[in-house]
């Protein structure tokens, strides 16, 4: 089971909100799909969706091309979140699941397995609007997943969740991607990108800047953040050629450089003036690599 977005190009008029983005995401995979804000990440969900025809190009699902006709299969937390307030989450939930197939006795079994999972069994008589935004958003994830979908696509489902649901969630996707489930999920928070994707693509004006599996991504960016730590006073190192940003710490400085070379010259330049507690090279965050790459010539 493979989602493939071949050169796919989406035009509102004159605006070209996604170009040539081509990506192929398997079975058992959770890729992340970044970029700034009017990047054109919604625009691809909403395609991959059938919700938005696609100008040029072509998605696919297992070979097959993918539509509305397809919903079933594909499980969809939008970014705005979009429940029926007045309704009771059991009455929410057997209204969706019956629109994607599923019985009413179906909906409850895996309803209450979700709700116990959250720790939260008692909501399934509560009305929407009595549970808190990030309680919504819980169950706003259940009615996405609750048809066991092949494909999730997760538009920021960690926004607006305090830790422990952030976690809580994690977990559950965790554990839907070791069942086989492919994810597509988009987000701000580069560090859950890092900790969930093994690959990714980083959209910009429609376009894809960066793309590939984090680990070699971040290979070819280098080791460009260095941390000295030393008992003497290492501002002097700020000056150097090459020295990007510089910041300094308790125990020392934290630095950008623009490449490892400079890290031999600075190596070198401590040499002889006291204790160094620490020299380490760290690969880049993928905020650097993000920064690096989109923020160059954001607006
Ligand atoms: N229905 C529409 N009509 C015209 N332009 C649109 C429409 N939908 C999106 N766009 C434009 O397409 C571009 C991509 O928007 P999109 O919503 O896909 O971005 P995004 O990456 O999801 O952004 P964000 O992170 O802010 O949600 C933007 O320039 C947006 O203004």
């Amino acid at each position: 089971m493979t989602l493939k977005i071949k050169e796919v190009t989406k035009r509102f008029g004159s605006t070209t909100a996604v170009d040539h983005l081509s990506i192929e995401i398997p079975e058992k995979e959770m890729f992340g799909f970044l970029g700034g804000n009017g990047a054109g990440k919604t625009t691809t969900f909403r395609m991959i969706l059938g919700l938005l025809d696609i100008t040029d190009g072509d998605i696919s699902w297992n070979g097959e091309s993918i539509g509305y006709d397809k919903s079933h299969l594909i499980g969809y937390l939008p970014e705005e979140r979009g429940l029926y307030p007045k309704l009771k989450v059991r009455d929410q939930l057997i209204y969706l699941g019956k629109l994607r197939g599923m019985s009413k006795s179906e909906v409850v079994t895996e309803l209450e397995g979700w709700l116990d999972r959250f720790k939260v069994p008692e909501y399934i008589d509560k009305k929407v609007e009595e549970l808190s935004k990030g309680n919504q958003q819980k169950i706003q994830f259940i009615s996405a997943v609750i048809h066991k979908p092949k494909l999730l696509i997760l538009d920021e489902p960690f926004s607006g969740l305090d830790p422990i649901n952030v976690e809580m969630l994690k977990e559950a996707v965790v554990n839907l991607k070791e069942q086989g489930t492919s994810i597509v999920f988009s987000s701000h928070q580069m560090d859950h990108v890092e900790e969930l994707c093994e690959h990714l693509c980083i959209l910009h004006k429609g376009k894809p800047v960066v793309q590939g599996s984090l680990r070699e991504i971040k290979k070819s960016f280098g080791k460009k953040n260095l941390i000295v730590h030393a008992d003497f006073p290492v501002d002097f190192l700020k000056d150097f050629a090459g020295v990007l940003h510089y910041k300094s710490v308790t125990e020392g400085c934290e630095l950008q450089i623009e490449s490892e070379t400079v890290a031999q010259r600075l190596f070198e330049a401590l040499h002889g003036k006291g204790f160094v507690r620490k020299f380490e090279l760290e690969e880049p965050t993928l905020s650097d690599i993000f920064i690096e790459k989109v923020g160059a010539s954001y607006e």
